[in-house]
């Protein structure tokens, strides 16, 4: 499906990757191949090690030991293979950008140089990813005046720009309503799917994006497993990750997970509640 020759050699390869922390280990023994066009989400509870992840793949952590590719070849910084949608931050009104230069920011970091045809191909490339997200009506505005689902469809135009093989994405939804975290998911799914863009995606609440999702990781106190939702998902498999009794149900389509012990967070990280709390509805402010 992708738009140039296909390559169908893996996008991330992690072998016997292991982040340590002085004594504390956060994961070992993670070995993870990412396919082109493969939607891979990232779960757990809060200091499981998830953003580490990501920031290993952007050659910001190095490993304790094992090793990590992007596209085959050791992770690096500045990798135009690789697109970064970071934690939000609410970007206050006095910040003098605009959607556009936000945007701009994704390929500055990668070395275009300032001749005029590529200060050309670098204003097309800005305006294709704008267009990508649908964001062309508020691109000129400067960003601290925009909602946050803008800011945030900015952001994925920024990761865009450089037409990456890999989208790291850091809990991308939190802190949107409901309507602007199907629109901001679908965005990022189009994408793989026009693309062939793998998409490594953290998050606390898989509900929201579990019709994308091909594998997911769940990493839990040093322990990890992965497959399918359907395979990882379960009432055995968590009870086991959290070495306590959790129970995962099925209720219309959503997962709601039972008694992970942790903070509100984690216990959305399948749209849970508490053992004697209502029914959770996947309202934004869980994340709140
Ligand atoms: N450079 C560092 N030195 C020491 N400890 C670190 C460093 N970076 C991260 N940590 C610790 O590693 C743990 C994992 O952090 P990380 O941000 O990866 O977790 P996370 O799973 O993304 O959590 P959250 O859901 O809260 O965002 C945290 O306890 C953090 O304090």
């Amino acid at each position: 499906m992708t738009s140039s020759t296909p390559d169908h050699s893996p996008v991330v390869e992690l072998r016997g990757a292991r982040l340590a922390f002085g004594d504390r280990v956060l994961w070992e023994g993670l070995d993870l191949t990412v396919q082109p066009g493969e939607f891979v989400a990232i779960l757990g509870p809060n200091g499981a090690g998830k953003s580490s992840l990501l920031k290993v793949l952007l050659g910001q952590l190095p490993l304790t030991s094992g090793t990590a590719r992007i596209a085959g070849q050791p992770v690096r910084t500045g990798n135009s293979h690789v697109g970064y949608v970071p934690q939000q931050k609410s970007l206050d009104e006095g910040v003098p950008l605009r959607g556009r230069d936000l945007v701009g920011l994704g390929i500055d970091g990668h070395r275009w140089g300032i001749g005029l045809r590529t200060r050309r191909r670098r204003l097309a490339a800005v305006e294709a990813a704008i267009a990508q997200v649908g964001a062309e009506s508020y691109a000129g505005a400067p960003i601290g005046t925009l909602s946050g689902g803008e800011q945030q469809r900015l952001r994925i135009a920024q990761a865009l720009v450089g037409d990456p093989r890999v989208l790291l994405c850091d809990e991308p939804l939190l802190s949107l309503d409901l309507a602007n975290q199907h629109l901001v998911s679908q965005l990022i799914d189009r994408r793989r799917r026009d693309h062939d863009t793998a998409v490594l995606f953290v998050t606390h609440e898989i509900n929201p994006i579990l019709p994308l999702v091909d594998r997911v990781l769940y990493l839990v106190d040093g322990q990890f497993r992965i497959g399918t939702p359907a395979e990882v998902m379960t009432s055995e498999v968590l009870s086991e990750l959290y070495r306590t009794d959790v129970e995962v149900l099925e209720m219309r389509g959503r997962l709601v997970v039972v008694g992970t012990g942790d903070a509100i967070d984690a216990l959305g990280s399948a749209g849970g509640l508490r053992p004697g709390e209502g029914v959770h509805h996947d309202h934004h402010e869980d994340h709140a």
